[in-house]
């Protein structure tokens, strides 16, 4: 009988979890991000600001909160590092994107990246959220102007793939829908990985 409670008892308080992959250009703050998270939600605290590095390989974490348990990782997003993401992504519950919105020099490229992402069919059926840190610097653009460069930089991408008469195949068509449809309901967040 204590068996059988313990085992109910244990099915009904089961916390369920979760793998959550945080990707973007290197110097986004991907980090700083996780290692805030750790310390707004652990006992112990993550790694300051002054003691975080360019992330070579992965960095994980994991929180626990009333329901579920989140693991996340923390992929390194130098170019040459950009190219072990793909393998997270078959097992990965959810995608954050970060974005650094006081760069606009490197804007571009980082959808480019992001859009290189995209182009992966697992990607689409995932919640995805594209953050954009730096909030707490004054040359930051807001969630709204982040959200229009993105569109404006995938329309001047049409465009110029029309121009190139560029005609995809059936299969390309759909996963261009859907992707249209992804970027339409797409979650933006402004944050301040370093304020938290
Ligand atoms: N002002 C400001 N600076 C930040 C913020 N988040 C990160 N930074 C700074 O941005 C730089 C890069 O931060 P990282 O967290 O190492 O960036 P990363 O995305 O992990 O970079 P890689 O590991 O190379 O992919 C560091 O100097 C951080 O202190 C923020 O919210 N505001
Ligand atoms: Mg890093």
């Amino acid at each position: 009988m204590y068996h059988l409670l313990k085992g109910l008892h244990e099915h009904l308080t089961r916390k369920e979890e979760f793998s959550v992959i945080i990707i973007g250009l290197d110097g986004a703050g991907k980090t700083t991000l996780l290692e805030k998270i750790k310390t707004l939600y652990n006992e112990t605290p993550g790694l300051t600001p002054d003691r975080i590095g360019p992330t070579v390989g992965q960095n994980t974490g994991t929180i626990t909160l009333p329901s579920t348990i989140l693991q996340f990782w923390d992929l390194g997003g130098q170019r040459g590092i950009r190219n072990i993401w793909h393998r997270y992504y078959n097992d990965c519950h959810a995608v954050v994107y970060v974005i650094d919105a006081e760069d606009r020099e490197r804007l571009s490229e980082g959808w480019e990246v992001f859009d290189g992402v995209l182009s992966h069919p697992q990607i689409l059926g995932l919640p995805l959220l594209l953050v954009a840190n730096k909030q707490d610097s004054p040359q930051s653009l807001s969630v709204d102007e982040i959200r229009h460069d993105y569109e404006d930089w995938y329309q001047r991408k049409m465009e110029s793939a029309r121009r190139t008469r560029y005609n995809p195949g059936e299969s390309t068509t759909d996963l261009l829908a859907m992707r249209r449809e992804r970027i339409a309901s797409l979650d933006v967040m402004g944050v301040s990985a370093i304020e938290g």
